[in-house]
């Protein structure tokens, strides 16, 4: 990992940069999937789960006797550990409902504001290199509190047609409705447009490689929303001298595993605590089933010395990471300051695969120095607000004639006539 010692303003942007490509760079490959999806259906789909994930399937809709059989294969403990993460997440997530906002702005003029589900939506379930079934609890859940209808997962199938036993397991286990064997850019094709096998959702949710999220990104030109782009995994982590080297390089090394274009990066106003943080990961890596992998994203990751607290939190701000794990002996100048991070996690004990899996806040989080803007998956994200009003007689007495003047004055006469119509009628 490379160490950049107090580095010039002027050069974060660079220094801050994430190893992905750019929609640029992969728009082309998109588009020409979605073309060939929005013409031939499911039989792109077939061609490019054999291009890309190397599997020939004749039906990519998961049976529910394929359901019930790769439930019965997932060991008890792991069963038991999914449903105790799931109560968790269900707890948090529970707990992010809110009430109706109903208010009387004047006398006679109601107008609150509710939530409905979005009733349609499609689910991403990451499964390159890993079968994150984590990832179905973290968007079913949500999904089910809100009350969302027809809840459709894809996730890529493995050189044997098959989709992870766990996945299967999550989804049966979170009500998803449908499960299709469908990755990458052509999942988020099929979702977008509907194939004879796939319907077509309103929402797409869930992360996934450079692919999938620049697909999500582009589908949104078709009238598809999505949660937000969640790509390639990355943690900044700010640590001092009250921090505990191992457990810091164990965090960094954590995320650096998702895959060779994650990033880790530690920001720390100690040189010595850098030091120790490098030759730790250096040792803990070689203990890793995914070493290789992992060693490419610590090649693209950083250790960045900084003179104070004040210019750490600005680099952390320009930076915008997805994770954020707080080490330092002052927590509360960073937790009270942060203002763009989607998760953070604060203290000694509190690692980052604790809200990958089990603690109960979402892991789907904004990447790329998108928590600048976006929020990660949330309650909300499974709902939309619609508001409504009722207007007595007397409320139209009130405000009509603000309406008139006001429509007047934009040069729309029907609008005025809407109201006009109403005080005549009353008068
Ligand atoms: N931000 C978040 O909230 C979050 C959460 C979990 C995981 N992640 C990220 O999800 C990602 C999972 O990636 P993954 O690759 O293991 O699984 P994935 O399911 O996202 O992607 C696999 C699919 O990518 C497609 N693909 C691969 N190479 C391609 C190419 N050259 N051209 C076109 N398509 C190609 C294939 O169709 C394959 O099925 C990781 O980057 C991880 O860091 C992010
Ligand atoms: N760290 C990922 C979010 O960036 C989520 C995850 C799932 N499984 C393990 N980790
Ligand atoms: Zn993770």
């Amino acid at each position: 990992m490379k160490t950049i010692i107090n580095p010039n303003k002027k050069d974060w942007s660079e220094l801050l940069k994430r190893p992905t490509q750019t929609v640029e760079n992969i728009e082309n490959t998109v588009t020409e999937i979605f073309n060939d999806v929005q013409r031939r259906g499911d039989k792109a789909i077939t061609k490019y789960t054999e291009l890309f994930d190397g599997v020939n399937l004749n039906e990519i809709q998961v049976s529910p006797a394929e359901i019930e059989k790769a439930s019965s294969l997932v060991p008890e403990e792991l069963k038991e550990a999914i449903q105790t993460a799931k109560a968790n997440i269900e707890t948090f997530h529970a707990a992010q409902k809110t009430e109706r906002v109903s208010v009387q702005t004047s006398k006679g003029i109601d107008c609150w504001q509710e939530k409905r589900p979005i009733q349609k939506i499609g689910l991403y379930i990451p499964g390159g290199t890993a079968p994150l079934f984590s990832t179905v609890l973290m968007l079913a859940v949500p999904a089910n509190i809100a009350g969302c209808k027809e809840i459709v997962l894809c996730s890529p199938p493995n050189k044997e047609g098959k989709i992870a036993n766990e996945i299967l397991y999550a989804a049966q286990l979170c009500g998803v409705t449908k499960v299709f064997k469908v990755g990458g850019i052509q999942a988020i094709a099929g979702l977008t447009f509907g194939t004879d096998a796939i319907p077509q959702v309103y929402k797409i949710f869930g992360p996934g490689n450079q692919y999938v999220t620049v697909a999500k990104q582009l589908a949104t030109k078709y009238g598809v929303a999505i949660d937000m782009p969640a790509g390639p995994s990355e943690l900044l982590v700010v640590a001092d001298d009250t921090a505990n080297a191992s457990y810091v390089a164990s965090d960094l090394l954590s995320q650096a595993e998702h895959g060779a274009d994650s990033q880790v990066i530690l920001v720390s106003t100690s040189k010595l605590l850098l030091d120790k943080v490098q030759s730790e990961i250096q040792k803990q890596i070689l203990n890793l089933p995914r070493m290789e992998m992992t060693q490419k994203a610590i090649d693209n990751s950083k250790l960045i010395y900084v003179e104070n607290d004040d210019i750490a939190l600005e680099l952390i701000n320009e930076y915008a990471p997805e994770h954020f794990i707080i080490c330092t002996k002052n927590e509360d100048f960073y937790v009270d300051n942060i203002a763009n991070a989607g998760s953070v996690f604060i203290g000694n004990y509190t690692p980052e695969s604790a809200g990958d899996y089990a603690s109960g806040t979402n892991h789907t989080l904004p990447t790329n120095g998108f928590s600048k803007a976006y929020s990660g998956v949330n309650l909300d994200s499974f709902t939309k607000s619609i508001t409504f009003q009722k207007i007595t007689k007397e409320g139209i007495l009130n405000i009509g004639n603000t309406i008139e003047l006001m429509a007047e004055a934009e040069g729309l006469q029907a609008h005025k006539n809407a109201v006009t119509l109403r005080l005549n009628d009353l008068k």
